[in-house]
């Protein structure tokens, strides 16, 4: 840790007992506002303490260190927000994603950078959101899903597989790499422990080789961000540099963006006296193409077509994921528009799973109502935030609806909605998916 320490020193002389200051404090608070779901005014207005804007992107606010238990409240089961450290939300806005784009997160879990390219998308376009880890990439998906978004294809595959199937394909791509933590060091003991000058050779050595898959995959002046929570050199400005002897066609470019300290002329570097943990963000810009070719995908109406859309049309108006209708064995998903053919990749979920075929009948996924606003819903029940009923919704239970409701409902808290029952007779039948229950 003594050459953490010295080369913190050599790269803030000037700050570096400031930065020594802040080191031994408490960590930032960060939540950034899922604008698929809600706005930063709405989210104050049901939160019971105050929330400051960071200058890191639109929609990052920080929150007080007494805060305990976020995750447990009603909002964040609606994915009106994810918590993010703040400066991790940096390096998206440096993309400049717009509405329309294909986007790829290359190392994508647990998915706080993919669900802020979401929302920007704001489901149009495509994100494809990769993670090499089985299990890190189902906890992206859950975050996919609790954040509604309905235009991503979530993959699990080692980023050279990635480059294969999918070249020149991408609008916009991030590759916010697996690195040495030192941006973690006060939040996480054990980034702290692992670290070692050996240990930020071998990461820059993996980051090298994941941004040379990265490039493939992105079209003819497309954009690729790289972004590390590390502040060594190594990490950052080594590879970066390595990258453009290697690759001649990438130049760095200008993003624009005001916050943390310049480095390699327009690139950036966030230390924990510049108000979050620690962050290097680099805007890359692809000056001429590669080989290959991306072929579409091919879309195939299911036989029993009308049967689904009847379901479909049953529980939601006006159809709000499209009607690429796809059936998989016996999961019913609509699939988003503009996909690529993703034959050979490993594929969690592609756009919405909307329904399970159960012996003679259909049943909703909890999914489709995630992805889904309250007018979108035939039928749905508005909680508030403080009442005993979002309570006992969340905790698993059965909860009083009027008399009149009937069939599949959506549950919306404070008209976000969180999850879905079945209602008969003054009473909804709960359909929280257990793993996600407050117990
Ligand atoms: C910094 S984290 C990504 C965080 C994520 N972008 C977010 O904002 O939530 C880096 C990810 O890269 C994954 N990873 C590890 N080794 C990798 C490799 N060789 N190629 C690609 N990704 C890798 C890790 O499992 C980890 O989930």
């Amino acid at each position: 840790m003594e050459k953490f320490f010295e080369e913190i020193k050599n790269l803030i002389p000037d700050d570096y007992d400031e930065f020594l200051k802040c080191y031994n404090e408490e960590p930032y608070k960060g939540l950034r506002v899922n604008t698929l779901k809600c706005t930063g005014e709405k989210l104050q207005s049901l939160l019971n303490f105050p929330l400051k804007k960071t200058p890191f992107c639109d929609n990052g606010y920080y929150y007080p260190n007494e805060e305990k238990g976020l995750g447990k409240n009603p909002l964040h089961h609606a994915g009106a927000f994810y918590i993010q450290e703040p400066s991790a939300t940096s390096a998206v806005p440096m993309l400049g994603v717009g509405e329309g784009d294909f986007v790829l997160d290359m190392c994508s879990a647990p998915g706080g950078k993919s669900t802020q390219i979401a929302s920007m998308l704001n489901g149009k376009g495509l994100l494809v959101c990769n993670e090499i880890i089985k299990s890190r990439a189902n906890i992206l998906l859950s975050n996919i899903e609790r954040m509604g978004v309905k235009n991503a294809i979530v993959t699990s595959n080692h980023p050279t597989v990635i480059a294969e199937k999918l070249p020149n394909f991408f609008d916009k791509i991030l590759v916010d790499a697996p690195c040495s933590g030192e941006g973690m060091f006060r939040k996480d003991n054990e980034a702290q422990q692992e670290w070692s000058y050996e240990h930020t050779v071998t990461c820059s050595v993996r980051q090298l080789e994941i941004l040379n898959s990265a490039k493939t995959c992105l079209k003819e002046k497309g954009v690729l961000v790289y972004s590390t929570c590390t502040y060594n050199k190594r990490e950052n400005e080594g590879v970066i540099t390595k990258f453009i002897e290697e690759n001649p066609n990438f130049v760095i470019e200008d993003s624009g963006k005001t916050y943390g300290r310049n480095t390699l002329k327009y690139a950036k570097r966030i230390f924990i006296n510049d108000g979050g943990e620690g962050h290097f963000c680099c805007r890359l810009r692809k000056t001429s193409a590669n080989d290959g070719y991306t072929e579409p995908y091919k879309y195939t109406k299911p036989k029993d077509e009308k049967k689904y859309l009847e379901f479909y049309d049953s529980i939601f108006n006006n159809r709000p994921f499209g009607s690429n209708l796809e059936v998989i064995k016996d999961k019913i998903y609509l699939l988003p528009n503009n996909m690529p053919n993703i034959k050979g990749l490993n594929v969690l979920r592609a756009g919405i799973l909307l329904g399970e075929i159960k012996k003679n009948r259909i049943e909703p996924c909890h999914s489709a109502f995630m992805a889904s606003k309250t007018e979108d819903c035939k039928n749905y029940v508005d909680l508030d935030i403080n009442s005993e009923e979002i309570k006992k919704f969340l905790h698993g239970e059965e909860i009083p609806v009027p008399k009149e409701t009937k069939g599949y409902t959506a549950v919306a808290v404070n008209g976000i909605v969180t999850g879905f029952g079945k209602a008969s007779n003054g009473t909804l039948k709960n359909k929280y998916p257990k793993g996600l229950r407050n117990l």
